[in-house]
């Protein structure tokens, strides 16, 4: 039997509705329409091909990319693609480019910091790309503290302008994608002095570039930062460096939604609060938490499939060997990676429920559900990509020697989604936020009920002192015992780390003393969100035979491999007793073996092309070994029989070893 004949039998064990799970994981049957129709389009488009891209210099892969976003903007206007329809090509296009900055960054900064004239102004610009934006906030010295940004933007009354200006090395804009070589214009955040008054960071849209000629405009310096982590990946990104030599822009260029400067040089802070000056990172990170259930799906995906074609040991009187995915190691590695790509989905979709909801009391002035969608964007963003790349690597040794093979696409994305734990506000720095949050939420409790997320810390008297009921196995499958464990293990985590901050004088301190602490306490928080956004999303009607029941399988594995992951937080907070967190490991290796026969209908659920895939390891079809032969055949290193150099540089040793013997 071949690789191809093991799918096939594998999708005949499958226990549900595969075509309605496609429909589960994409949101609607709508959602699913569009996303299949534009990965086909890609896929089935020559320009698009991605299989040479690991096989280019620099240059050429930059230039490549450039084509390829240049024909992507024409088939969005030719074919009349909606809004939807076009972030779903660019997605499948699968090449990191200056338009996502455009469409992610630039257009977001401009509708959700600039006044209404200013939207007026730069948005119809913006959306027909008649200029190219970016996001220059980093710097090179201060990245996660935006506050210490040093770049300044000082008012002249004279002129009625902005100086916009580098003081020192460490000011360079540093990092900003699309830079280098294509933005025309930038959202630059900068320190506004007036008088010789500091006003904190703003953001101000500066022109860069010539939009005749594309040459840089006086006062600009900007280049490329040098080619970053892994060879092809995010290479094809132009990040780039800036700086500013007194460069003069009008004072409306200055984003004036939050607060403006008057011609007399007056600051005036309108009435909504400054964190929406940050708005634009916020609806980002919710959009990073969907593209993890991307990245992970696809790393399983790929891990899924060649589990089920590489067999190794275990051969009886000649029969075939054992598929490693029936290794009961292999499985508890890789599918619990599987329910976290479903749990990441469906935390994705609610959070992209609640940036919408924000926005709706916003326009209505009304900013008290800001804090929690700061806190539940920022703890997911760290939560779901720090996973996500931790599974992508798991699934790399998952799939053995092969996975790392180029062909296998593994590395690729490895090192194409690894930023994301750095991007859009690092990790822990954002785990701190959402500590921040939590120990806040507890200090105001005395007069003000916490809810949304945070709503469990009202409850929590009966937390701190209830004990955990569960006496088998079984009682495990039980969504109210789940999210019990969950709300307790986060509630003691946080009021512990409280209560040792209220014993310093200086609060900061305490924070600062105990951040070890708060930050997995605050991942404590975030977990317990996923887990009951998943077990939320089960109660609503799910159509198609089996489906609903696979996800509950799949709920629990990932609710249960949390905890016997943690289950150090688990006992310590003495809610378990380790005879119960032994009973869910217990439980947890029998749901994996309900996973086993779904396996790779599960991953087929993804609806991933094989172009989109991009790996020898992951075909649909499972033809991997003739696949792979072909792959290696075509390396550039095989295409004469004697490689360039070996004349010049190995025969001579090989000469110069006979001459040695006939001494
Ligand atoms: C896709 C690839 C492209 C990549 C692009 C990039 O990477 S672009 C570059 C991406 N770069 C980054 O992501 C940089 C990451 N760094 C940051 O976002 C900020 O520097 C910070 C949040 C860490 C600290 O900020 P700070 O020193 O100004 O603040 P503080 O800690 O003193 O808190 C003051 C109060 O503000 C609150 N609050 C804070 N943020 C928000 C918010 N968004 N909304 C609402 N509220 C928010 C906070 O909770 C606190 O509330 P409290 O307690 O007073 O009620
Ligand atoms: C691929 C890529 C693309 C990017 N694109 C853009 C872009 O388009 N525009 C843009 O403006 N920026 C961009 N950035 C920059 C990015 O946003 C920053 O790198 C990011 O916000 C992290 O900041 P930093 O580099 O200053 O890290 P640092 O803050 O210097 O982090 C270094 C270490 O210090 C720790 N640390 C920092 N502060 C604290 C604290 N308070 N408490 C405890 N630990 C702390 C961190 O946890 C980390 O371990 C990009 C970065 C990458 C990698």
């Amino acid at each position: 039997m071949e690789g191809v004949d093991y799918l096939r039998d594998e999708r005949k064990k499958s226990e549900f509705d595969v075509e309605a799970m496609k429909v589960a994981w994409a949101g609607s049957r709508e959602a699913f329409q569009v996303s299949d129709r534009m990965a086909k389009l890609v896929a089935n488009d020559p320009v698009f091909e991605k299989f040479s891209k690991p096989t280019l210099g620099r240059k050429e892969m930059f230039k490549n990319t450039l084509r390829k976003a240049a024909y992507a903007w024409k088939l969005i206007n030719d074919l009349h693609l909606t809004e939807e329809e076009a972030k779903w090509l660019r997605h499948y296009i699968d090449e990191p480019n200056y338009t996502d900055l455009q469409w992610e960054m630039f257009v977001p900064a401009l509708e959700g910091q600039g006044s209404e004239e200013q939207k007026r102004k730069w948005l119809p610009l913006a959306q027909t790309m008649q200029i190219i934006g970016t996001y220059a906030q980093t710097e090179l010295a201060h990245g996660s503290n935006v506050q210490g940004l040093e770049t300044t933007a000082t008012f002249d009354h004279e002129t009625d302008q902005f100086v916009i200006h580098s003081p020192t090395l460490t000011s360079s804009k540093w990092w900003p994608g699309g830079m280098a070589k294509v933005a025309t214009h930038a959202i630059v955040y900068a320190r506004l002095i007036i008088d010789g008054h500091f006003y904190g960071v703003h953001g101000f849209i500066v022109q860069l570039r010539s939009l005749e000629d594309h040459s840089t405009l006086p006062g600009i310096t900007v280049g490329d930062i040098g080619m970053k982590f892994g060879h092809g990946a995010y290479n094809t990104m132009d990040n780039g460096v800036l700086r500013f030599d007194r460069v003069r822009i009008p004072r409306n260029q200055m984003l004036m939604r939050v607060s403006q400067v008057t011609k007399e040089g007056k600051y005036v802070q309108s009435d909504v609060p400054r964190q929406l000056a940050y708005g634009t990172m916020v609806s980002v990170r919710q959009t990073i938490v969907s593209d993890a259930s991307k990245a992970l799906s696809r790393a399983v995906c790929i891990a899924t499939r060649y589990s089920a074609i590489r067999r190794q040991f275990g051969s009886h009187d000649g029969g075939p060997e054992t598929q490693v995915i029936d290794y009961k190691t292999q499985q508890s590695r890789l599918f619990p990676l599987l329910a976290s790509a479903f749990a990441f989905r469906f935390v994705s979709e609610w959070l992209k429920s609640l940036q919408t909801d924000v926005k709706q009391r916003l326009e209505a002035k009304d900013f008290s559900t800001l804090p929690e969608a700061h806190a539940c964007t920022a703890g997911l963003k760290s939560l779901t990509t720090a996973a996500t790349a931790d599974g992508i690597e798991e699934c790399r040794k998952l799939c053995g020697g092969h996975g790392y093979l180029i062909s296998s696409g593994l590395p690729e994305l490895y090192a194409y989604y690894v930023p994301a734990c750095t991007y859009e506000g690092e990790n822990v720095v954002m785990m701190l936020q959402v500590a921040r949050f939590l120990v806040k939420t507890v200090s105001e409790m005395s007069y003000k009920q916490p809810v949304g997320t945070a709503d469990y810390l009202g409850r929590m008297a009966p937390l701190m002192h209830n004990n955990c009921d569960v006496q088998t196995a079984e009682d495990w499958l039980n969504p109210s015992a789940i999210v019990k464990a969950f709300e307790t293990r986060a509630v003691r985590m946080i009021v512990d780390c409280s209560q040792r901050i209220a014993k310093f004088e200086n609060q900061e301190e305490g924070f600062a003393e105990l951040s070890t602490d708060l930050v997995e306490a605050s991942l404590a928080h975030c977990q317990l969100i996923v887990v009951s956004t998943f077990i939320q999303r089960l109660k609503q009607e799910i159509p198609g035979k089996g489906v609903k029941q696979s996800l509950e399988v799949l709920c629990y594995v990932y609710a249960l491999y949390l905890l016997h992951k943690h289950q150090g937080d688990f006992l310590a907070t003495g809610y378990l007793t380790s005879k119960q967190a032994s009973l869910a490991n217990d439980q947890l290796k029998t749901l994996y073996s309900k996973v086993r026969p779904n396996a790779i209908a599960l991953v087929d659920s993804f609806n991933h092309t094989d172009h989109y895939l991009s790996s020898v390891l992951g075909r649909y079809d499972g033809n991997v070994y003739p696949k792979l032969y072909e792959a290696a055949r075509k390396d550039p290193l095989n295409d004469s029989d004697i490689a360039d150099g070996i004349n010049q540089y190995v025969q001579p040793i090989l000469k110069q070893k006979l001459h040695l013997a006939k001494l």
